[in-house]
């Protein structure tokens, strides 16, 4: 049976990182998909942007939608403080099991939940049986379609509070233009845009931030 994309990732970590050293399994990763295969991971020039608003947010939980081979959950778990823990949702399961073999590897599923299923599903059941009161940052990476309704599913659920900080991947490539023209035009968020780069490529990118105003 041939391997897909997404386990060579993992086999090239496996064999190239350091186990228990997420910073290593980052640096793998992006080499691996730099140099032999691209992969839509949010990459090291975007990581960046997302390891600036995490460390400026300081989450005690995150939500990340879409957790793909789980870059970005080892990416966010790394940086978080003790007792504070990411939940991170995946609609494909065989992306979900890659994720959670990279986030074991790396260190990090002490703070880290993985929920397979699609975000609309989840998001309605992360107060009762996930135990969540409210978010403090939410990183969108999913479906680019989805991040609008999922927004709307947030605030219908009470899951966000004044000072809850969304970041959105792909504003530009594919792009979410939908997305874009909701949040902007909302009263009730403020947004910064951080341009940037398409993962791995010279074509232009960029990250929106979103700061809920309550
Ligand atoms: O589309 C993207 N990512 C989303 C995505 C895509 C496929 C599958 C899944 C399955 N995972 C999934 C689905 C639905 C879900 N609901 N709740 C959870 C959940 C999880 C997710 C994407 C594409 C490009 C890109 C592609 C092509 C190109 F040329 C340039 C750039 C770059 C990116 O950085 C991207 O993020
Ligand atoms: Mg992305």
């Amino acid at each position: 049976m041939n391997q897909t994309k997404e386990q060579r990732i993992l086999n090239f970590v496996l064999q190239n990182a350091v186990r228990g050293d997420p910073c290593s399994v980052l640096d793998t990763i992006d080499k691996y998909c730099s140099q032999k295969e691209w992969a839509m991971n949010v990459g090291d020039e975007k990581g960046l942007i997302l390891d600036k608003t995490v460390e400026e947010v300081n989450p005690s939980v995150a939500l990340e939608l879409g957790t793909y081979c789980g870059y970005s959950a080892v990416r966010i778990a790394r940086l978080l403080k003790a007792g504070a823990y990411l939940l991170t949702v995946e609609f494909n399961p065989e992306f979900a099991a890659i994720a959670k073999q990279m986030i074991e590897f790396a260190g990090v599923q002490d703070k880290v939940k993985l929920l397979e299923g699609p975000s609309e599903e989840i998001i309605p059941q992360l107060k009762k049986k996930y135990e969540v009161d409210t978010l403090d940052f939410v990183f969108l990476d999913h479906w680019k379609d989805r991040y609008t309704p999922d927004t709307i599913l947030l605030q219908e659920c009470n899951l966000l509070r004044k000072g809850s900080v969304l970041l959105a991947d792909n504003i530009i490539f594919p792009g979410a233009p939908e997305f874009l023209n909701y949040i902007r035009n909302n009263p009730h968020f403020q947004c910064t845009n951080y341009p940037s780069h398409l993962e791995y490529m010279k074509v232009g990118d960029a990250m929106e931030k979103a700061v809920f105003l309550g």
